[in-house]
């Protein structure tokens, strides 16, 4: 595909997004998830809906046998415990395309420092809200940050906030930083992408964050060489799903359901003429 001037166009961005999607539904990658408690079952239904056959397993004693058998690995630290610490850096060190997910980052000394030690394994992806990736970059934790108005997994920033944060972040680490927000900005750096599909009730849904990073997951085993590109679809391609299920839903509760069903049902003209993804910079 053209990777030039036509990249900037946003029927160039709907194409791609339906063709990863595709790619994820002929190809079934198997998706390793090491994720928080709350969020296993959201994720591995998303990853089902998209296609992709999700597996979430965490034990220390099979995570370097398994991990380097799938297609890529998710790491999510939401609920994370000192016990699941050497698995997530197992798995992250198989050798597969891998998302790291680093939900309340800047809750304990523990967990950020955690959280820095699996950035230098390289992940693909960092996906986190503004608040999360503001943390990383600065690498504060809740000592740093008390008095302020941190609010534990849930965004007390908007994505735009955090925009510097991750271009440097993502300088600083060489992984694609994707700040999730009513615009969600995905960047390696240098470029930045601006996808704004979505609908602020999915914020009333625990773990949606936690299901699109699954998702990015999912994209980045059959894009493993365009994490950007990758981490982009997915996200609109979930914000999508959510536009289309608040059609149907009363609240979070039923949006969770709807959004699900939209994900499984998308097909290639409402991918193509509903995902709004641009190039921001
Ligand atoms: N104001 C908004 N308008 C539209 N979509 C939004 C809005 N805020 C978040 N989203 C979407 O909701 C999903 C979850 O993003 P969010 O930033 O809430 O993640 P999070 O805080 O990490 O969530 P969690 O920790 O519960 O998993 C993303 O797909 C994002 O695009
Ligand atoms: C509520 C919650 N607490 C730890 S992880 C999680 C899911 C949203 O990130
Ligand atoms: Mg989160």
């Amino acid at each position: 595909m053209d990777d030039g001037e036509e990249r900037k166009s946003p029927a160039w961005w709907g194409r791609r997004a339906w063709e990863l999607l595709s790619a994820v539904r002929a190809r079934a990658p198997l998706v390793q998830c090491i994720t928080n408690l709350v969020s296993m079952d959201i994720a591995a239904n998303a990853l089902l809906a998209a296609g992709a056959s999700p597996a979430m397993l965490h034990c220390i004693r099979e995570v370097p046998e398994f991990a380097p058998r799938c297609d890529s690995v998710c790491v999510n630290v939401g609920t994370l415990s000192e016990g699941w610490l050497p698995s997530m850096r197992a798995a992250a060190s198989a050798g597969r395309p891998w998302v790291l997910d680093p939900v309340a980052a800047a809750a304990s000394k523990f967990r950020m420092e955690a959280c820095l030690s699996l950035l230098d394994l390289r992940p693909a992806v960092v996906r986190g809200n503004a608040s999360e990736i503001l943390a990383l970059a600065s690498r504060s934790s809740a000592a740093a940050a008390a008095g302020s108005n941190f609010k534990g997994v849930d965004s007390s920033h908007d994505s735009g906030d955090a925009l510097q944060a991750a271009k440097a972040l993502a300088q600083s680490t060489g992984s694609v930083i994707a700040v999730s927000g009513a615009v969600d900005y995905i960047t390696d750096g240098e470029q930045v992408v601006g996808a704004s599909n979505g609908v602020a009730l999915m914020q009333k849904i625990t773990a949606t964050g936690c299901a699109v990073t699954a998702l990015i997951t999912a994209f980045v085993a059959v894009e493993p060489s365009d994490a950007l590109v990758a981490a982009a679809c997915a996200l609109a391609i979930f914000g999508l799903a959510g536009e289309i299920g608040m059609e149907s839903a009363k609240g979070p509760a039923s949006l969770r359901m709807h959004l699900i069903d939209a994900l499984y049902g998308l097909d290639e003209q409402t991918v193509t003429s509903r995902v709004k993804i641009s190039i921001e910079s």
